[in-house]
C-alpha cells in the first residue's frame, strides 16, 4: 500500500515560499483505485511527484509497502495530461520503450502487440504520433504506461482533453487493465463524475496549502461499466456528497467552480 504520513511541501521561488501541501496523511490500499479532487493549485500534482520519487520528500514520510520512497520508482507509471510520446518513434516503438529501458526483452514484441490490440490501435502499430488523432495518441500513452504491468499507476488528469466518447472508452480500459493487473491507482481529476465512476475511494483536498479534507468510499460494484455507472443507485448521492465537501473550498471564484466540471 501507499502511505502518506504528515507530508508537507514548500516550493522556494525567487520572490516567495509557496506552501503547496500541508500535513497530508492518506492510505491507499494495494490494488485500489483512489482519486484526488480539489481546487486548482492545492498541490495534487505535487503529491504525485512525491509518491513517484520525482521530488524529494521534505517533511513527513511517503512509503510504499513499508519502504520509504527515496528515489524514482521503477514500479510506478506516471501519466500526465500532456503528450509524452517520442515523435520519431512508431506506436510500437513508443509502447515498447519502457520494456527496453527495463531490459525486459523476453516476450517484448508479444506484450507490446497485445496491449496495442487492447487499446484498439493494431492497424496503427507502425504509424508515428503525428499521424494519429489526439485521442489515439492518448491511447498510445495509456498502452505505453501499462505495458510493463506497473504495480502503481499515478495519473494527473490524463483524460481531461478528450471528447466524451473517447474519454469513456479510455476510462473503461484503465479500469479493466488496472483491475486485471491488480495495480494500485492514484488518479487526479477535476471531474467529479469521473472520480465517482472510477474510484473505490475519493479524497477531497482543501484549497492551498492542500490537506485531506475528507475521504469518501464509493459504494458501487467494482466490475462496473463506465457508461452505465451514472444510473446505478448510489452514484448521484456519492457525487452530491463530494460536491458538498468541495464547494466550500472553491469560494466564490467562478473560474475555480468552472474547473470542477459538471457542478450543481
Ligand atoms: N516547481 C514549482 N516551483 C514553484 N512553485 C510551484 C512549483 N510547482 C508547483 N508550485 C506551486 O505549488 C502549488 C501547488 O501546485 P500543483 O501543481 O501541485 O497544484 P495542482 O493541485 O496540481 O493544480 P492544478 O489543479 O491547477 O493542476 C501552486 O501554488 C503552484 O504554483
Amino acid at each position: 500500500m501507499i502511505r502518506l504520513e504528515h507530508v508537507s511541501h514548500t516550493f522556494a521561488t525567487r520572490t516567495q515560499d509557496v506552501r503547496a501541501i500541508h500535513d497530508v496523511s492518506l492510505d491507499i490500499e494495494a490494488g485500489s483505485f483512489v482519486s484526488v479532487v480539489g481546487p486548482s493549485g492545492c498541490g495534487k500534482s505535487t503529491l504525485l511527484s512525491l509518491i513517484s520519487g520525482l521530488m524529494p520528500v521534505q517533511t513527513g514520510s511517503v512509503s510504499i509497502n513499508g519502504a520509504r520512497v527515496e528515489g524514482v520508482r521503477r514500479d510506478a507509471a506516471m501519466m500526465l495530461q500532456s503528450d509524452a510520446l517520442l515523435p520519431w518513434r512508431t506506436v510500437r516503438q513508443n509502447v515498447g520503450l519502457a520494456l527496453e529501458i527495463r531490459r525486459e526483452r523476453k516476450g517484448m514484441a508479444d506484450r507490446v502487440d497485445a496491449i496495442i490490440e487492447r487499446v484498439g490501435l493494431a492497424e496503427f502499430a507502425d504509424a508515428r504520433p503525428a499521424e494519429l488523432s489526439g485521442g489515439m495518441r492518448k491511447r498510445v500513452q495509456l498502452a505505453a504506461s501499462l505495458v510493463y504491468s506497473p504495480s502503481i499507476i499515478l495519473m494527473d488528469e490524463p483524460f481531461s482533453a478528450l471528447d466524451a466518447f473517447t474519454r469513456a472508452s479510455m476510462q473503461q480500459l484503465l479500469l479493466d487493465l488496472s483491475r486485471s493487473s491488480e495495480a494500485t491507482v492514484l488518479f487526479v481529476t477535476h471531474d467529479l463524475d469521473e472520480a465517482v465512476a472510477l474510484s473505490d475511494k475519493v479524497a477531497v483536498f482543501t484549497k492551498r496549502p492542500g490537506t485531506v479534507k475528507s475521504v469518501h468510499t464509493i459504494d458501487l460494484p467494482r466490475d462496473r461499466a463506465v457508461t452505465d455507472v451514472q444510473s446505478l443507485p448510489g452514484f448521484a448521492e456519492a457525487r452530491r456528497r463530494l460536491w458538498e465537501e468541495l464547494r466550500g473550498e472553491l469560494g466564490t471564484d467562478d473560474e475555480a467552480r468552472r474547473q470542477v466540471q459538471h457542478v450543481g
